[in-house]
């Protein structure tokens, strides 16, 4: 392991042992750089003596030329002859505008050099296939000996593109189970490969890309893996094959010439700034109002921050008379206005990168802010797409609106400004609570910070650090619910008394209360209030800025959430009222996260938000023809709406009249039913009953004319009447006899057979008389029952009507 103290700059280049090529010293020179710096100077000689080497140096430090001069070197050195389809050397870096500038730097070097080298950049950007044939049928075409790019595009190039492939829990497409194209560029003979910003390009992100380049490169190489925090990545270091490599750290040097191990440049001062979200904005103008800074970078957690805050500090610093609405007495009142809160001597162009970008607007807006003319000043606003490598000259100070969810980034950010000597400020905000305990997360991280004052400003526009007399302090008594500190006390010795749940509950409040006091410990801030009242106009005036600005609000609350560090960083403990009037919206967004929270604090914009126009005449042209329709279409379904409720309700009413008598019918016609099927089943059970009877009968002929006469035959066995029985057989011999009607029915002949029987009882043993006589009896008697029967058959009908005893067949 090799150690060496920052001195600025080291050694003079002819020093190098082994010695550089005299083209290569040449081509230094020429760019200016007499002596190398102490992070070449500690790795130039080890790479140069085939050894694999990690180096971890501060930012700004010169690590391009630590990789890019010995890989020339080492490359002029080989005797193997490359075909055009073959390279010798990969740099793999985690963006494209980093490849970019990379590529840049080393094809200075080559052209000054003037050594036989073709390098080439191979960065995504254009995602279509034909795109993508093109450049690889250009590449092919080239023949290039280095490339420098990003890992996805440089795997198509090696590997061959990837078709469906399996997505890994990351968003990466992995190899497996994948077809893979023809690879574009053979990489068998590849003598060196680079990875810069190494630990970010072993993060879980760019795996599968790196794994699939590794593994098409052959392990006979020499292989560097740069950064400027290299410690964090020293367990994924196993997988990208590095054989017995050298560990170069550059200590930094302190301010008395020795060597400290902080991971930052020297020139470099950090600061911090403890104050409620709100006032971001205020401090940020007043900073740049303040100091001779020209350039600034200012980080945001997000791509929809970027957007919506690029429009905001358009607006205030540097309007176009189209932008405002109202045309131009508008636009020179709100110049007036905003003059109000920052009213510099030269003017600030304001620029955006982050990564929804396409990549023209990317590219452009980048090379803009990097060649801003001296003597103009410039504000760039980005996300960690910016925060690495990038080697934009002169930045003065890098502003960190939201610390970065992976702590990492911070020094890198930081690193924008302070680069190869020069000196540079950085500031970062913090949320009073919690957050402030981040100082000493980056304390132990070797990134030490000191705290910034907050800046006022003064009734003729000057930023001060003393409070003017309308900045009122609330004296620490009231906090935001308008509650004093003794309510708090009291209610906390209330809480002792009180059961478990409770206690949890007036904890929870009791936490939401010290949040809210240490915010509103602050005194207040008429100008910075003022200042949101700008900007809200700004919103109420533009549709394009109002919903970037619900946008903006969300994805900070989400990228909140994500912090690596979410001991520090706790979304419970973030003041989210403050951080929507930070956001300056017109009205809270709701959402969950808000539930609970003091929205009383928050005051809406008066304004109609669905009258806010767009100021490109085309979109809000657009919009109101989508208004009108949508409108049109409500109306309808209204219309529809009330059509149906109508319909419904008469429905209804009918259906309740007709239902009553629908029901009684359907009631009538269930009674019905149910009485058939009882008589059903009586029947049924009396017939079963009856033969079960009939068959208990023995003698045939009373059993076939009971057959016929089913009730008699119940009746008679009921009665077990055998006297019966034997009247009603004789009878029938009588009827047969006679030959009386075969109709006459049964019932006559049984009432004929008990006449005769009761007869018989009465002259018991008086002889019998004639035939005639009886017979005329028997006719009389027959007459009165047939009579009385009738008259009983019109108050009880019988179930069964009889049939006649004997069929006229049966009397054949
Ligand atoms: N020997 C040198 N003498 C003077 N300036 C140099 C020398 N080497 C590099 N520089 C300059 O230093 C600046 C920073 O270099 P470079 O971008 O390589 O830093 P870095 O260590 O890669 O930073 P980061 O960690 O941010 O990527 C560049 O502008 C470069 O031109």
């Amino acid at each position: 392991m090799t150690d060496s103290v920052v001195p600025i700059f080291g050694s003079p280049w002819a020093t190098v042992q082994p010695k550089l090529s005299q083209p290569i010293l040449d081509a230094v020179s020429t760019l200016g750089f007499e002596n190398m710096t102490p992070v070449q100077e500690a790795t130039i000689p080890v790479f140069l003596q085939n050894s694999d080497v990690i180096v971890e140096a501060a930012t700004g430090s010169g690590k391009t030329l630590a990789f890019v001069i010995p890989m020339l070197e080492l490359l002029r050195r080989r005797n193997a002859h490359l075909a055009p389809n073959e390279i010798g050397a990969v740099i793999i870096s985690p963006t494209r505008e980093l490849s970019k500038q990379i590529f840049e730097v080393l094809e200075e070097v080559i052209r000054l050099s003037d050594l036989p080298f073709k390098p080439h950049l191979v960065v995504g950007g254009s995602a279509t296939a034909t795109n993508t044939a093109d450049e690889m049928a250009k590449l092919r075409e080239l023949g290039p000996d280095i490339l420098v790019g990003t890992p996805g595009r440089l795997e198509d190039v090696l590997c061959g593109r990837l078709k469906n492939g399996k997505k890994t829990r990351s968003g990466m497409i992995t190899a497996s189970g994948g077809v893979r194209g023809r690879a574009s560029m053979l990489a068998g003979k590849l003598e060196v490969l680079v990875l810069d910003e190494a630990d970010r390009l072993l993060d879980m992100g760019f795996e599968a890309s790196i794994t699939a380049i590794l593994s098409v490169l052959p392990k006979q190489r020499r292989t560097g893996l740069f950064s400027a925090t290299m410690s964090d990545a020293l367990g994924q270091l196993v997988r990208t094959g590095l054989r017995n490599p050298a560990r170069v750290q550059v200590q930094v040097q302190g301010k008395n010439g020795a060597g400290t191990d902080m991971r930052i440049p020297s020139t470099l001062r950090i600061e911090y700034l403890v104050c409620p979200p709100d006032r971001k904005m205020a401090q940020i103008l007043r900073l740049i109002q303040n100091s001779v800074a020209q350039k600034y970078i200012v980080y945001f957690s997000s791509c929809a921050s970027v957007d919506y805050f690029f429009k905001l500090f358009k607006r205030l610093l540097s309007p176009s008379p189209e932008s405002v609405p109202g045309g131009k007495p508008a636009f020179t009142e709100e110049r007036k206005m905003a003059k109000q809160f920052i009213n510099t001597q030269f003017p600030i162009s304001v620029h955006s990168l982050h990564g929804q970008m396409v990549q023209k607007r990317r590219q452009a807006t980048f090379e803009a802010f990097t060649k801003l003319p001296v003597g103009e000043a410039g504000i760039l606003l980005s996300t960690d797409l910016a925060s690495r490598g990038l080697d934009i000259p002169d930045v003065d100070c890098v502003i960190q609106w939201d610390p970065p969810n992976d702590p990492k980034s911070f020094a890198h950010r930081c690193g924008r400004t302070a680069r190869a000597g020069r000196s540079g400020q950085a500031l970062v905000f913090l949320n009073p609570g919690p957050e402030e305990t981040y100082v000493d997360l980056l304390n132990l991280r070797k990134i030490p910070m000191v705290a910034a004052k907050y800046l006022w400003q003064d009734s003729a526009g000057n930023a001060t650090l003393t409070a003017p007399d309308d900045a009122i302090v609330p004296g620490g008594s009231d906090n935001e619910n308008g509650e004093t500190e003794s309510d708090s006390v009291s209610e906390q010795s209330d809480a002792d008394l009180d059961t478990e749940p409770r206690k949890k509950d007036k904890k929870k409040k009791k936490k939401k209360k010290r949040q809210s006091s240490l915010v509103a410990k602050f005194p207040v801030d008429a100008r910075s209030d003022a200042l949101l009242e700008l900007l809200r106009r700004f919103s109420a005036t533009d549709r394009d800025i109002y919903s970037r600005s619900k946008l903006a609000f969300v994805s900070f609350i989400q990228s909140y959430s994500k912090h690596e560090a979410s001991f520090i960083f706790r979304p419970k403990e973030l003041p989210l009222i403050e951080a929507a009037k930070g956001f300056a919206l017109l009205h809270l967004p709701s959402m969950p996260e808000l539930r609970g929270r003091p929205t009383k604090m928050f005051v809406r914009y008066d304004v109609d938000t669905d009258s806010i126009p767009f100021l490109d005449s085309k979109r809000e042209a657009q919009r109101l023809a989508k208004l009108a329709e949508e409108k049109q279409e409500a109306e309808k379904r209204r219309n529809k709406k009330a059509e149906r409720e109508e319909t419904n309700k008469r429905k209804k009413k009918s259906s309740s009249s007709n239902d009553a008598w629908s029901q009684a019918k359907e009631a009538k016609e269930k009674l019905r039913e149910r009485k058939l099927l009882r008589m059903k089943l009586k029947d049924e059970r009396a017939a079963e009953e009856e033969e079960r009877l009939i068959g208990e009968i023995n003698d045939p002929k009373l059993r076939e004319a009971l057959a016929k006469d089913p009730l008699l035959a119940k009746q008679m066995m009921n009665k077990r009447d055998k006297s019966l029985r034997d009247a009603v057989l004789m009878a029938a011999d009588k009827m047969k006899r006679l030959k009386k009607a075969p109709t006459q029915k049964l019932e006559d002949i049984i009432a004929e057979a008990r006449v005769a029987k009761r007869r018989r009882n009465d002259s018991s043993d008086s002889s019998s008389s004639d035939e005639e006589e009886e017979e005329e009896d028997w006719e009389a008697v027959a007459r009165r029952e047939r009579i009385q029967a009738k008259i009983a058959s019109k108050s009880k009908r019988p179930r069964f009507t009889f049939d006649p005893g004997f069929s006229d067949e049966e009397e054949k």
